[in-house]
């Protein structure tokens, strides 16, 4: 009896958070005890964050973190692990999915993961990547996000004042849509620090590939109205 690795999917806001924490709800509900891991949550905290508004507490996996460390600590602490949810595992390492796949062969752990596949240049995530390679369920997450022409949006654009930009860090994270209240646009990010203003304007929106392609991003090209994503 081994566990297995499954791997969820998507554009981003297409539920993949949400989905997340619905499986913990229902696993748990039925007595089995699991963990939350999260990588580069949008919020800047160790938590697994829903649009929806739902979040729960979970464990940072830092860019040193082995994973199997991380389960036999809960077993020193006396808690059975039947299985992981990981959030935002395309920001984990090629390594730290294949520890995932050590403790699903050797542990019989369930392994829930949880993430976007293509950076916003359109080029898989390392952990993604490793991700799709090893897997034994890839599943793409069932709510359909459409691009502003109508079309299945597949392709996460980073925008800058109306324009997909094509460079830059492939790590930025942002919690919400800037604040003009506060003046704060609440973002956090791995990357280089950057203005507020820079960070201001900075946003992603799901593109189809056409749009993605022609860097398009829509008649109201400043964003207002557009889904902004982050
Ligand atoms: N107010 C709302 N009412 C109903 N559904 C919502 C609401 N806000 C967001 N959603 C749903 O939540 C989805 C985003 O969920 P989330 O789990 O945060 O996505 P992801 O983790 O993939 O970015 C949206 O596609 C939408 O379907
Ligand atoms: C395309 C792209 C995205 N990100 C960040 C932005 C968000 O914080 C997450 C994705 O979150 P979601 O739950 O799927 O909305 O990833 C990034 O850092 N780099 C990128 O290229």
């Amino acid at each position: 009896m081994t566990g297995k690795v499954k791997f969820s999917y998507g554009p981003m806001d297409c539920g993949k958070s949400t989905l997340a924490l619905q499986i913990d709800h229902n696993l748990a509900r039925q007595g089995r005890q699991g963990l939350l891991l999260v990588r580069h949550d949008r919020s800047g905290n160790a938590q697994i964050t829903s649009r929806i508004g739902i979040t729960r507490q979970a464990l940072e996996v830092e860019a040193d973190t082995d994973v199997r460390a991380v389960v036999r600590q809960a077993w020193e602490r006396g808690k059975h692990v039947d299985y992981l949810i990981v959030d935002e595992a395309q920001f984990l390492s090629p390594e730290q999915v294949e520890q995932l796949a050590e403790l699903a062969d050797e542990s019989c752990i369930d392994v829930y993961c949880f993430g976007i596949a293509t950076d916003f240049r359109s080029v898989l995530f390392p952990g993604a990547q490793r991700l799709f390679e090893l897997a034994d369920e890839l599943q793409p997450v069932q709510v359909e996000v459409l691009c502003w022409c109508g079309r299945p949006g597949r392709f996460n654009a980073r925008v800058a004042d109306g324009v997909v930009l094509r460079t830059g860090d492939t790590v930025f994270v942002a919690d919400t849509v800037p604040n003009p209240d506060s003046g704060s646009t609440g973002e956090v990010n791995s990357g280089p620090t950057r203005s507020s203003t820079e960070l201001a304007t900075v946003r992603y929106q799901v593109l189809c590939r056409r749009h993605f392609r022609l860097g398009e991003v829509g008649p109201d090209a400043s964003g207002q109205g557009q889904l902004q994503l982050a």
